[in-house]
Order: C-alpha cells, then structure tokens, then sequence
C-alpha cells in the first residue's frame, strides 16, 4: 500500500488550519455580526392566514349551525400587494358580499383571497366587480359538500361555479406556498417570548402556549382541514380541481395546509386569553366594564393576533412588530365584524422597494452609529398610517405588538387614532436611537395594555 509522503500531510494540516484561521472565523461573522432577517411568511401565505382567522372573528349571533349548508367565510382583499379590507360573512351577507358593498368599483384589479371556495352568488359579484385575481382555501367550500352531504344545493353551485370560473376573466386559482424552512420552529420560538406572553409570564411564571397552542391546533384542523383524504379528494374533484386530488400534489397540499394551521394555531397561542385580556392603562380595574362595552376582549384579542401574523414579515433582522387599524363606523350589522371596518396593516421593514442589506441593520450595541438600523427602518404603525385605505373621523384603534416609541407617537395623534391596544413591553425605556418615553403620558387617546384580570 502507497504511504503519503510527508509533505503531502504538511500540506493537509495547513489545510486544515486554514479552515480554523479563515473559514469558521468567517462563517461566526455571517452568522453572528450580521444576522440577516429570519425566515419570512411569503405574502401569499400571509393573506391566506389573514383569511382564516377572519373566518374565526368574534360573532354577536349564536354560533354556525352544524346542519347549515353555507359556513362562515374570511376574506382577505388586497390591491398593489397591501390589503385594503378584511371581512367575513355576517347574519345577513356573505364575506364577498359585503367586499362589493364595502369596496365596489374599486375591486377592480384587487386580488382576493377567500378561506373558502366563494358561492356562486359571491362569486358573480365578484367577477362582474373586475377583480384581477381570486384565490381560495381547498378545503371546504361556502356552500359545504360535508355537511350534512352533498346534497344538490351544493351540486348546483358547484356547477355554476365552474361555469363562472371557466367564462371568467379574473385567474381563479389556489395560492398556497411551502413554509420557508425553519419558519415553522421561528414561529414557536417567538410567540414563547412575545410580549404579550412575557408580561404575563412575569405575574404567572406557570404560564405556557403549549396548551393553548393544542387546543387551537384541534379546533382549527377541525374547521379548516377535511378530515379524511377520501373526501378531501372528492371536494376537490367535485370543485375541478382533479389535478390536485391526485399524487404527489394531494399530499404536498394537504402538508402546507396542515402546516398553515399549525402556524395559525402557534400564533394565536401568543395572546394569552382566559384570564387575561386588554386594561386600560390608567385606571386598570374602574373602567374594566365600561372598557368590555367599548370592544369585546375577544374583539380585541383577534385583532392583536392579525397583528402578530404580520409580525412575520419583518425586515428586521432582531425584532418583528406588526399593527392593525380598525374603525368603528355608524352602521352596524351587515358583516360579521358588526360595525367595524379596516382602516389599514404594516409591519416593520425598510423603505419599500429596497434591496436586501441596502440599509444598516445593527442595533444600538454597535458603536458606529451610522452601522444603526433606526434611521432607516419603517416601523409598523408608520407602514399602517402610510397605507392607510380609508380615512375615518370617528372612533380608530390601533393594534400593535409593541409599545408605540416616541417617533410614531405624533403620527398615531395626527392621524386620529382614538384607542390603542398594546403591550407595556419597553414602555418608559430610552434606548438612545428608540425611546418609549411618551407613551404612558399621551393624552387623549384611549390606552389599554394586555394584563391580567385582577
Ligand atoms: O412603535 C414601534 C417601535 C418599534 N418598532 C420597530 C422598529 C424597529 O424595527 C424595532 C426596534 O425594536 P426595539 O426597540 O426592541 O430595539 P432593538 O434595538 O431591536 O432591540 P433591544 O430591545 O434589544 O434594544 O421595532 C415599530 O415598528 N414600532
């Protein structure tokens, strides 16, 4: 057998050492000196979230029938990738009904993204609107084909849908993406140390998601996903989608709706419930009536959740926050969410239309300044007020995971914003480039922070 020569392991060991010298060192620095952003929600994924849980909203009236054909729709309406409306059927109107009252002539060239397959009541509408894209849920549709079977209501709309889908000028299609790898353990990770769930933890360290994150996990699945695989199959051949009801795609499908759920269930699980809710920050226990009258805790509670699903695409390499604006018009009645309608969403990020690393992303520990991210980051209530759809003189609130600092503070005042929803994370810290000093002295604006009952 031929030994190596002497030099040639010289040769192998400088090698190595090389790799120590140069190499680790270099893979520490990508890692660790400039973290980059973590995995991201793709945007479809995100509007398909959004969906489902306004499928979920709170209802004044008793809860669905389990014998009624037609089921509760969100709807997700989005124009030049923001979305301009959340909405989801109500006692009188279907989610895309209540989209053309809401929006009419400007759905044109929108993109809508139902959590079910619409009626073809909607569905008609909805074309005859101009909108540019519909995409949809492949689970269940509006007029259910599982319960209490197929009967030929749901055979008749399925083949009008078609119809309509097929003459239809808008792409009628499903929209679902793969996680990004790693998203899912990110998602579990952040929604344990969220603010919400760490000001809790500080009053009751017993606190966990876990359970809750179960829970929701077999509620959703139950609502969201079609139970067997022989009858997933034939919902989707019935609504013409037999090349997804076939192998490999049937099983890629059903993984990414599971995996959305899962999302949905890890999120949701961040915002403790129970015994918790949003107080108003001054006067904690007076007012918790009069506070209940004003928006429901479970109101309250599903709208910081929207807010935490935006959390998820932040260009911030250290830190996700996510807002939501409502208004709370005089109407009332026609859609599920009463007589409350959305005003705008945004999360942190750099300017729009920026490249990736074109800005600084350190925070204050670095010591050059310049190297700081603050002067260029957008935070999520300046992307909410910026790209606002509407611009309501009565009663706005905003619902965002982190305490607003003091740059967004005049900007939430100019815009009229009369109710704030938040947590009390960082509230009253100055950290150099960010302060959070002003918060707790605002006047005028109704402040309520997540807390415990008592
Ligand atoms: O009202 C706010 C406040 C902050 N941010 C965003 C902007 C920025 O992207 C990030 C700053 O967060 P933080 O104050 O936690 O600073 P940090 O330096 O990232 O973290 P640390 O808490 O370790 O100082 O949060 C908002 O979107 N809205």
């Amino acid at each position: 057998q031929k030994q190596p020569k002497k030099g040639q392991n010289i040769t192998k060991l400088q090698h190595y050492r090389c790799l120590f010298i140069y190499l680790i060192p270099l893979i520490l620095f990508v890692c660790v000196v400039s973290p980059g952003p973590g995995p991201r929600l793709s945007k479809v994924n995100l509007f398909t979230l959004l969906s489902l849980w306004m499928e979920l909203f709170p209802q004044e009236e008793a809860e669905e029938d389990d014998n009624d054909q037609v089921r509760r729709v969100g709807l997700v309406v989005v124009q030049d990738t923001k979305v301009v409306g959340l909405h989801c059927s109500g006692a009188e109107l279907h989610a895309g009904q209540t989209a053309i009252i809401q929006h009419g002539a400007r759905l044109a060239d929108c993109q809508l993204f139902f959590s079910r397959r619409p009626c073809a009541t909607c569905l008609k509408m909805i074309i005859n609107a101009g909108v540019g894209r519909i995409s949809f849920w492949p689970g269940d549709p509006e007029i259910s084909m599982l319960k209490p079977s197929i009967t030929e209501e749901a055979a008749l709309d399925a083949m009008a849908t078609e119809k309509l889908k097929s003459n239809s000028r808008p792409h009628i299609c499903v929209l679902l993406q793969p996680l990004a790898p790693g998203l899912a353990q990110f998602v579990t990770e952040t929604s344990r140390d969220c603010d919400f769930m760490q000001t809790m933890a500080d009053d009751d360290p017993t606190l966990n998601t876990e359970e809750q994150r179960t829970r929701h996990l077999k509620d959703f699945s139950r609502h969201f996903l079609v139970g067997s695989s022989q009858q997933h199959q034939e919902i989707l051949t019935q609504m013409g989608l037999e090349n997804f009801s076939m192998e490999p795609y049937f099983s890629n499908l059903r993984n990414n709706m599971r995996e959305l759920v899962e999302v949905l269930a890890t999120v949701a699980a961040g915002v403790p419930r129970q015994h918790y809710g949003f107080y108003r920050l001054d006067t904690l226990a007076v007012n918790y009536l009069n506070d209940l009258k004003r928006m429901p805790q479970e109101v309250a509670c599903h709208c910081i959740i929207q807010a935490r699903l935006l959390e998820y695409r932040t260009e911030d390499p250290k830190v996700g926050v996510g807002a939501v604006i409502w208004a709370k018009g005089q109407l009332a009645g026609c859609d599920g969410t009463g007589c409350l309608y959305l005003v705008g969403c945004g999360y942190n990020a750099y300017p729009a239309g920026s490249q990736y690393a074109e800005y600084p992303q350190m925070d204050n520990k670095q010591e050059d300044r310049q190297r700081r991210k603050y002067r260029y980051i957008i935070h999520a209530e300046q992307n909410a007020l910026t790209f606002r759809s509407e611009h309501p003189e009565e009663s706005t609130m905003l619902f965002v995971t982190k305490c607003p600092c003091d740059e967004c503070i005049p900007l939430i005042r100019g815009a009229g914003i009369t109710h704030i929803y938040t947590s009390d994370q960082d509230m009253g810290k100055d950290k150099t480039d960010i302060s959070y000093l002003r918060f707790s002295s605002l006047k005028n604006i109704h402040k309520f922070i997540v807390s415990s009952e008592d």
